[in-house]
């Protein structure tokens, strides 16, 4: 343990290709120890132990291992809390500094607050960089000094600051012979972690430049293949932010703005870290939500009596993915046709979606029940059927997740579209008169 190192702390950068806390531990001058948490933290929330996110992860990390073991190197993986792994960390290894990308949640801000603390104690330094948006933080804000809470000027100015630089890929393999020499240290296994081997089929990692190409077209027909999928891709880092902006910008527009999108969600919990909880207007925490639970049952199971609704929630009970369309229409559909918090929705997809990502499912929601910062306004009501007629012509979408469509088996209707439409605007105009 004579030798001085640092760690490259990996946790949504799980790649060693274009990542900025790692290029620059490699260019630290002491070699570089890639380390992981398996955060008992957050593993311990999650009640599905067959969950495919875990699965994923380590699969990834087993990658990761393979690929370090190539350069003589190793992953150094702990499973318990971050502040258990760096006291064991700095007590195995001479600890000159640790490196690490930066993440906007309000649980990784902590987190990373206190092990920053924590490490300067013991003389270690902590260095944070930029690596899974483009521009983080204060780089977008109004000329007033204010974070933007609306879309449109939001991605205006970020167009505004977009420079080559920005999209600029860090060199990497270059210098992965900076990496320290180590043998092999085993993973804790998928079961001494607590899980077992969920469902391993995940979407590929390959850019499809055809159909990014042809994205604006596409992207709103449930039943076409007309989407990325690489939204898991996106949340774990196994693919670069900065090389996908790069083709984005130069194959779609609309799919460069959806991407702009993540930015501003990322930016807003990070500048308003209370829409965790709290709706981002507050007075749209003042409505009565009805929370009938059988009714969630029947929102949950795909069973609500509109084939667009249960098709989307039948497609994301077994494949842990739904087309935004979709998503956009469960959403609305459970927040104002049945006045069910948007909280509980929320926690739904983040119990099963693949790629969910705090940050965006907490602004698809705020959005859908119109209590987010740029919140479509809450009495523009979605009806589910004019959305299938629209979006889902032929029913093809209908007809793969909901076979019994049409046939006597298949509910009646929770609710009447112009009664419960009726009853939420009542119910939200209450609320909002009285803030
Ligand atoms: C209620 C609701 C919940 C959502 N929950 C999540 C979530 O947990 N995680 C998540 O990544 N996205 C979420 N979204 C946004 C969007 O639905 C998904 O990003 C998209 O459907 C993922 O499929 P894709 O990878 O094929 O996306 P594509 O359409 O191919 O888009 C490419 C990428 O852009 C980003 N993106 C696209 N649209 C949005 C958006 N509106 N907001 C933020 N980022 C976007 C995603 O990273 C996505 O992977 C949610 C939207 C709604 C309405």
């Amino acid at each position: 343990m004579s030798q001085q190192v640092v760690l490259c702390w990996l946790r949504r950068d799980l790649r060693l290709d274009d990542n900025a806390a790692l290029y620059h531990a490699l260019k630290s001058g002491f070699p570089v120890v890639p380390v992981f948490v398996f955060d008992t933290n957050i593993l311990n929330d999650l009640t599905d132990k067959h969950d495919r996110r875990v699965t994923f992860i380590y699969e990834v990390i087993e990658e990761l291992q393979t690929e370090l073991i190539k350069h003589k190197s190793s992953l150094d993986v702990f499973h318990g809390t971050p502040a258990a792994a760096f006291n064991h960390w700095i007590s195995k290894y001479k600890v000159h500094a640790v490196y690490t990308n930066r993440d906007y949640e309000p649980y990784a801000t902590e987190r990373d607050t206190s092990v920053a603390g924590h490490l300067k104690e013991k003389g270690v330094e902590f260095f944070s960089y930029k690596d899974q948006v483009i521009l983080d933080r204060n780089e977008v804000l109004k000329d007033n000094g204010n974070p933007y809470t609306i879309f449109t000027p939001y991605s205006r100015q970020w167009n505004n600051r977009l420079t080559a630089f920005h999209l600029k890929q860090y060199p990497v393999k270059k210098y992965l012979n900076k990496l320290h020499h180590q043998s092999k240290i085993s993973l804790p296994s998928l079961t001494q972690l607590g899980f077992k081997e969920g469902e391993k089929h995940f979407p590929s990692k390959s850019l499809k430049e055809s159909l990014i190409r042809h994205y604006d077209k596409t992207r709103d027909f449930p039943a076409i293949n007309g989407t990325s999928r690489l939204g898991i891709h996106l949340r774990f880092g196994t693919i670069s932010i900065r090389k996908l902006m790069q083709h984005a910008l130069e194959w779609n527009e609309t799919y460069a703005k959806e991407l702009v999108w993540r930015e501003f969600y990322q930016m807003i919990i990070w500048h308003f870290p209370h829409v965790v909880t709290q709706s981002f207007k507050k007075e749209y925490d003042k409505i009565a939500w009805r929370n009938n639970e059988k009714e969630f049952e029947r929102w949950c199971t795909g069973t609500t009596g509109y084939p667009i609704v249960d098709a989307g929630m039948r497609e994301l009970n077994t494949t842990g993915y739904m087309h935004n369309r979709v998503r956009m229409i469960t959403a609305s559909f459970l927040t104002k046709h049945l006045l069910i918090d948007w909280r509980w929705g929320e926690a739904y997809f983040a119990e099963k979606l693949l790629d969910y990502d705090l940050a965006a499912n907490n602004g698809g929601w705020q959005w859908a029940a119109g209590s987010g910062c740029d919140a479509a306004p809450y009495f523009r009501v979605f009806n589910p059927t004019l959305q299938m007629q629209k979006f889902d012509k032929d029913l093809q979408y209908v007809r793969k997740w909901v076979p019994e469509f049409e046939s006597p088996d298949y509910p009646l209707p929770v609710v009447s579209h112009e009664e419960a439409r009726k009853r939420a605007l009542e119910v939200y105009s209450k609320a909002l008169k009285h803030s």
